[in-house]
């Protein structure tokens, strides 16, 4: 039988790593870093926001987590994201994946839930 999504990632451990190296791409990542730099002040948050991007990402791909976080238009309602800024948090995701060794079809599945939840975080 084919392994889950979620062994794919490398379960928890693997999707932990997979968020902290996320994270830093998009405070290197110039057309987004200025959303999250505020947040440098914040390690609380940081923590936070990390904690619910693992479980919404073991929730996704099929383990045993329980996403507890905002739904997609309440935690990034108001900020205005647009298109470009969406495809640029999309390439980190994508080259964050690819980085951590996670095979191309699973960084395929990636992009397509990715890339389904457009219409609820951009021009919000
Ligand atoms: C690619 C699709 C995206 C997914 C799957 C995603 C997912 C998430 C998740 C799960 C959270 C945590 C929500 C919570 O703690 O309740 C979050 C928060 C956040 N996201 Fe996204 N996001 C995406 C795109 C973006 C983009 C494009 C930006 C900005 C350029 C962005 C900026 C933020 C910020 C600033 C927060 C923290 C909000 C706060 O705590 O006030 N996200 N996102």
């Amino acid at each position: 039988m084919e392994r889950s999504l979620y062994e794919r990632l490398g379960g928890a451990a693997g999707i932990t790593k997979i968020v902290d190296d996320l994270v830093e791409a998009h405070l290197s990542n110039p057309t987004i870093r200025a959303r999250f730099l505020p947040y440098l002040d914040r390690p609380d948050v940081v923590a936070e926001v990390k904690r619910h991007t693992c479980d919404f990402l073991g929730t996704a791909s099929g383990g045993p987590e329980c996403y507890k976080g905002r739904t997609m238009p309440d935690a990034h309602r108001g900020m205005n994201i647009t298109e470009e800024e969406f495809a640029a948090a999309v390439n980190d995701v994508l080259a964050t994946l690819e980085r951590n060794n996670i095979d191309e079809g699973s960084r395929a599945e990636i992009l397509g839930m990715v890339s389904s939840l457009k219409v609820e975080i951009v021009d919000l």
